[in-house]
């Protein structure tokens, strides 16, 4: 009779849950999640790392005087007026191997040969392309004749005409990809300074779960979940760090979770957040609530992953996802990768949806806002999305072919075929090569 009444009572605390908006629960983390320290990697090792303070360049670029082409470095005004019929001749006095500097200048009358991207010499204000000029010899003199006019500054590329010394390179946050590293090099940065990547802990809960090299027996499923977070964490630029499967006891768990968050930035768990008899992290909240955890939220006003829940414990946010992959999928979309790029220093982290155009009916109504894996194309400068089949919040093979989530607005029919829609496109997109 003892344990009967803890039950029920037990439960009731479980019930009092209150949804908050979508919006709602993203505002929350945004307000307290910060930006985490930064520190130096190596130009080999900074690719889709984030830039942890605002970079301006060192020098300008280039830092002199380069030719565009192989040719003549000539002055101008000495071929104002030659045509393949009355060219003018000019005397070569040197040559600039690409790397090196001339040792005479150009005066008028005179020409030096240059290589492609070497310093064009003083004197100098413009290099004609060998293509147009004649190269010959004469008492032991090499002559070039200049077929064409040429004009003042042709072919050369001014000192920090590319890039001005001190101009801003790229924004703290920045994502480093194959042009910011070229830059980087360019500009001398063999160390690289970045946002520290969030360690993400992951643990699973449930009794059901094997390991994925397991054989399946009856009642038995393989632990999906923690395979799929871990690859979202690493998509948006965390370290995901595996916990396992957890204990399940309350006291077995809050230990598990307590040693976890000394190691990690931020916990998700999966499972055992709803009011099953065996919902072990809904107990734990519950008895963590007001003892030492901040609660964020413990139920969101969404379809699927309803009972999302979020707090912190020790400065560290606790996410509590949906144990069923599709909603543990998308609970991750739409909340936890909001954490992680703020972590990384990212002003603006939320997800900016479009405008699409559904291909079909949806008619599955629902008392919430719904978010339903999509598959997004354009044609015709428009933007149309299909429902994938098999959406369900227990489902996980239609992840694979998601490239958007689709928002269905609360309300009882759905929405019909032409019917425009938001839908937050998602990183993603199998390769096209
Ligand atoms: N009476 C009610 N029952 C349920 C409600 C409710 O409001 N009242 N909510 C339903 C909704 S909505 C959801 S979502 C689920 C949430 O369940 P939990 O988060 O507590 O997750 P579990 O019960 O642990 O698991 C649900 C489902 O997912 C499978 N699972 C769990 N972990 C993994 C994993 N690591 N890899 C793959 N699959 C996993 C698990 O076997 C279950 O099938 O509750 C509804 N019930
Ligand atoms: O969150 Mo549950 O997956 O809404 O079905």
């Amino acid at each position: 009779m003892k344990e009967r009444n803890f039950r029920m009572i037990d439960r009731n605390r479980r019930f009092a849950r209150r949804a908050v908006k979508v919006e709602y629960a993203q505002s929350l983390i945004l307000q307290h999640v910060r930006q985490l320290d930064s520190e130096y990697v190596t130009i080999d090792s900074c690719l889709h790392r984030r830039i942890s303070e605002p970079l301006f360049s060192k020098e300008g670029m280039p830092h002199f005087r380069r030719s565009g082409l192989d040719g003549y470095a000539v002055l101008g005004e000495d071929a104002s007026f030659a045509t393949p019929q009355h060219p003018a001749c000019l005397k070569v006095i040197d040559e600039v191997p690409a790397g090196s500097v001339a040792s005479k200048q150009v005066i008028a009358g005179t020409a030096i040969r240059v290589m492609t991207g070497s310093a064009v010499p003083d004197g100098a204000n413009a290099v004609v392309m060998f293509e147009q000029t004649e190269e010959f010899e004469a008492d032991g003199q090499v002559w070039v004749r200049v077929k064409h006019t040429v004009a003042q500054g042709q072919n050369i590329t001014g000192i920090g005409d590319e890039i001005t010394p001190g101009q801003l390179l790229m924004g703290k946050g920045t994502r480093i990809g194959p042009g910011q590293i070229a830059l980087l090099a360019s500009q001398g940065h063999a160390r690289v300074p970045v946002i520290r990547r969030p360690v993400v802990g992951i643990l699973t809960t449930g009794s059901e779960l094997v390991a994925v090299g397991d054989p399946l027996l009856p009642g038995k499923i393989r632990n999906s979940n923690d395979y799929m977070l871990a690859a979202q964490i690493e998509q948006y630029g965390g370290r995901a760090m595996k916990y396992g499967t957890a204990p399940d006891d309350l006291d077995g768990i809050a230990r598990t979770i307590r040693a976890a968050i000394q190691e990690c930035d931020m916990l998700v768990v999966s499972g055992g957040v709803s009011v099953g008899d065996y919902d072990i992290m809904a107990d734990f909240f519950s008895s963590m609530n007001g003892e030492g955890m901040e609660m964020l939220f413990n139920k969101i006003a969404m379809r699927p992953g309803s009972p999302t829940t979020a707090g912190f414990i020790n400065k560290k946010l606790v996410f509590g996802l949906s144990g069923n992959p599709g909603a543990c999928f998308i609970g991750f979309e739409l909340l936890v990768r909001l954490a992680l790029l703020a972590m990384q220093g990212i002003a603006d982290p939320c997800s900016h949806s479009i405008q699409a155009v559904m291909a079909e009916d949806f008619g599955k109504g629902c008392p919430h806002d719904r978010y339903i894996r999509g598959r997004m194309s354009h044609a015709h400068q428009q933007v149309t999305v299909t429902a994938l089949v098999k959406n369900n919040s227990s489902m996980l093979v239609s992840i694979q072919d998601a490239n958007c989530l689709v928002r269905i607005p609360a309300g009882s029919r759905g929405v019909a075929a032409g019917q425009q829609v938001e839908v937050i496109p998602l990183p993603y997109e199998s390769t096209l090569y």
